[in-house]
């Protein structure tokens, strides 16, 4: 079965699963079985703090759900559901595109959203859509542990290799020096050669058969290095660690990046827990993936700051270090950063229930909004699920037992077949008709804010169609009523009466079978734009926009756009992208016009603020300057009193910037540097220097010492 790929960056729902009729595609294909539609909640939207038992909320919803859903079951069209279906991201989408109305007016459609970011019929050889099997390790039972061989001499190294990933917290602080000394082979000498590589050689096999970008020679010499750099080491989840990369690998190709992409995925921990160098990668592989690999490298850095100082937690710190990665990095390298963290999170059993907590945690504030900002709603949904199981494992259990059976999929599947040929029979074209049920976190983060049971919410089930013009929207909202009857004061017309951020469509609840409650969302192509790109965009409309600057929209919008631009034009099985009837990103890349709402290019204007990370008394703050900061101003921020400052002459003694100690206090900030203002010294002797620094610090007085040129302050 050849598989249509597509995740909609800006058209269609999350985990848009899309099809040319009588196909249903799956995206992320080791997912598909679990795939689920985006759901709201970010740092700072109002549901956030989700908390507190459901069962107010449920009441009467049992009584409903279970009678109302008397459709075929979704898992039917999945899997069967067992056990650890309550584990999985609930929710799925369908999208059907019209290429039954080939001809004459009709659009010719071999994809679903004419601005989906992936689009590619990728050859997914693999599992056949909706009947993956699901990985072994979801339901949570299975425990593993760090194996590392029989004689446990590789445990240094193992845990340094661990340790940036996923934060195992058993000496990931060892230097490179350390690590060489507890290595008893060099990369080069081939331990294990033998018997690894037919492991390896099974793994790139299997992951071809799953994607054939594995089959570009540069995605396998990629492959190789992978496995020459972390030969040896193992996750914790038990698996040997290439096997984590090749995951991340797929994640990304499933959503149709490029081959440097997927390169730069293969090799995303090489910098931080292998001996491969920048100019290593450099040399092998060209300035593109060795670009990316370091960009991965800081932000896994930074992600690991945060974590450690409980930055999730506090709301305004969160906002700023979305802002923050995306303007720091390649938004490439955000992908395979949240790539990386998603197959984290579906392999977080193996770690303990602290360490669980803490990634969940900083998953749902951090990284699952990035997902969202970035329109990745499939993974945005995985991560939001994976994290509720994990933080709210209560509510999530009650959810799920009482959901499993509500998601029906097989009804929207039959609901886009009968509109589809509603429509061709009155003669109304569309550009893409999609459906989506509606994912658990999503649900119960509606429920919560909204305070409504279960059977309150009608859009569990949605629809979405995308018609020619206005004219038509109207025209196909008579067909939608004709096919199912609606219920009353539930439509709503934004069309006429636009929403104050622009938004514009028609959405109507009708009832499939007279039990199931169907949303229905009809828009033109331009309507579409806005409500996924525009100021309407849905991931604003999620957050709630109004604590934001036009330098952050601006700038989540081009990272938006970067991302599905890449992804869109990379993907060398899209050749229908460029066809004229697409909806396409408001300007072509790399350029904008000056009204585009993607006009925003990071580094390019010096217009906005700059966040910068700052470490004091093993305290992280992530704090925001204006632009063309310096690090004086940093300073004198940070120390009372005076805002001149001079520079100690002991390097040991100056603050650093990136690691390195400060020597120009006229130095600029940029976006993601991190400062510490007292840094770590190591030497005992310097103890005393230590504590004057901090007397410096408290009472913002000038240090000095006999016999050095040194002082703070005036
Ligand atoms: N992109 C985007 N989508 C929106 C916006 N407003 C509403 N929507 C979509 O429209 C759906 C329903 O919105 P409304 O019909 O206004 O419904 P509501 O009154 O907010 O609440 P419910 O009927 O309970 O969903 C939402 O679930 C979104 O999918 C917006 O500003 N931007
Ligand atoms: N009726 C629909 N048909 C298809 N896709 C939809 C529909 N409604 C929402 N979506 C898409 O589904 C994704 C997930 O949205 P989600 O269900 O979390 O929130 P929402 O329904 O848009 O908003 P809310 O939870 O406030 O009602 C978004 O990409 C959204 O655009």
């Amino acid at each position: 079965m050849v598989v249509a790929t597509t995740i909609a960056l800006y058209a269609s729902p999350p985990s848009s699963v899309c099809s040319t009729p009588h196909q249903i595609n799956a995206c992320d294909l080791d997912l598909s079985s679990r795939s689920s539609s985006a759901s709201p909640s970010t740092s700072s939207s109002p549901q956030k703090p989700i908390v507190g038992g459901l069962s107010s909320l449920f009441s009467g919803a049992s009584v409903k759900s279970s009678a109302s859903i008397g459709v075929e079951e979704f898992s039917s069209l999945r899997h069967d559901r067992s056990e650890d279906l309550k584990d999985l991201s609930l929710s799925s989408s369908f999208c059907y595109s019209p290429a039954k109305f080939v001809g004459s007016s009709y659009h010719r459609r071999d994809h679903q959203s004419p601005i989906s970011v992936l689009h590619g019929p990728v050859s997914c050889s693999c599992s056949p859509p909706m009947r993956v099997s699901r990985d072994r390790n979801l339901d949570g039972s299975f425990h593993g542990s760090l194996r590392v061989g029989a004689s446990g001499l590789f445990n240094g190294f193992v845990r340094k290799a661990v340790g940036s990933c996923v934060d195992y917290e058993l000496g990931s602080s060892s230097s490179d020096s350390d690590l060489v000394d507890e290595l008893t082979f060099t990369m080069e000498d081939g331990f294990g050669a033998d018997a690894r590589q037919p492991y390896a050689r099974d793994l790139l096999r299997r992951a071809q058969l799953r994607h054939k970008i594995f089959k570009d020679e540069s995605v396998i010499k990629a492959f190789y290095e992978a496995e020459k750099a972390h030969r040896g080491q193992m996750r914790a989840s038990g698996d040997p660690y290439l096997q984590h990369c090749v995951e991340t690998a797929m994640l990304l190709a499933n959503i149709g990046a490029n081959s440097t992409v997927v390169v730069a995925g293969l090799l995303h921990d090489t910098m931080d827990d292998s001996f491969m160098s920048y100019d290593y990668i450099l040399r092998n592989f060209g300035a593109g993936v060795a670009d990316l690999v370091e960009g991965v490298s800081k932000l896994s850095q930074l992600s690991k700051l945060a974590r450690e100082n409980n930055t999730a937690c506090k709301t305004v710190e969160a906002d700023r270090l979305h802002t923050m990665f995306l303007a720091m990095a390649d938004a490439r390298a955000v992908l395979i950063k949240l790539a990386d963290r998603l197959h984290n999170m579906k392999t977080l059993y193996a770690l303990s229930p602290v360490k669980q907590q803490r990634f969940a945690k900083e998953t749902l504030e951090i990284f699952a909004p990035l997902a969202n900002r970035l329109g990745i709603s499939t993974w945005k949904v995985q991560l939001e699920n994976l994290c509720f199981k994990h933080l709210y494992p209560q509510q999530h259990n009650e959810m799920s037992t009482m959901l499993e059976d509500s998601f029906d999929e097989a009804m929207i599947t039959s609901a886009i077949e009968k509109l589809e040929q509603a429509l061709k029979k009155e003669g109304i074209s569309y550009h893409v008709l999609c459906g989506r049920h509606k994912s658990l976190y999503s649900i119960y983060c509606k429920m919560l804010k909204k305070k409504l049971t279960v059977d309150e919410i009608h859009d569990i089930h949605g629809l979405r169609l995308i018609v020619n013009n206005e004219g038509d929207c109207y025209k196909a909202l008579r067909v939608v009523h004709g096919l199912w009857s609606e219920v009353p004061g539930k439509l709503k017309d934004y069309i006429t009466h636009p929403k104050f951020n622009g938004y514009q469509s028609l959405h109507t609840v009708v009832m499939d079978n007279g039990t199931v409650p169907l949303e229905v969302q009809i828009r033109t192509q331009e309507m579409h734009l806005q409500a996924e790109f525009g100021f309407a965009a849905h991931w604003r409309y999620k957050e709630g926009d109004c604590k934001y600057s036009s330098f952050v929209l601006q700038m989540v919008e081009w990272a938006r756009w970067v991302v599905t631009w890449h992804c869109e034009t990379m993907s060398k099985d899209r050749s229908s992208i460029s066809s004229s009837d697409s909806i396409k990103p408001p300007c072509k890349f790399p350029s904008h016009s000056g009204d585009c709402p993607a006009s925003y290019k990071p580094n390019s204007s010096q217009d906005g603020p700059v966040y910068v990370i700052v470490i004091e008394n093993d305290k992280m703050s992530v704090q925001e300057f204006p632009e063309s900061s310096t690090v004086s101003d940093l300073l004198s921020r940070a120390g009372p009193g005076s805002s001149r400052w001079s520079i100690p002459a002991k390097e040991e003694l100056r603050p650093r910037l990136n690691q390195r100690p400060v020597s120009d206090l006229k130095w600029k900030l940029k976006m993601g540097d991190v400062v510490e203002l007292t840094p770590p010294i190591p030497d005992e002797s310097l103890s005393e220097y230590r504590e004057e620094i901090q007397r410096m610090y408290d009472r913002g007085l000038a240090f000095s010492r006999p016999g050095a040129v040194v002082g703070w302050g005036s």
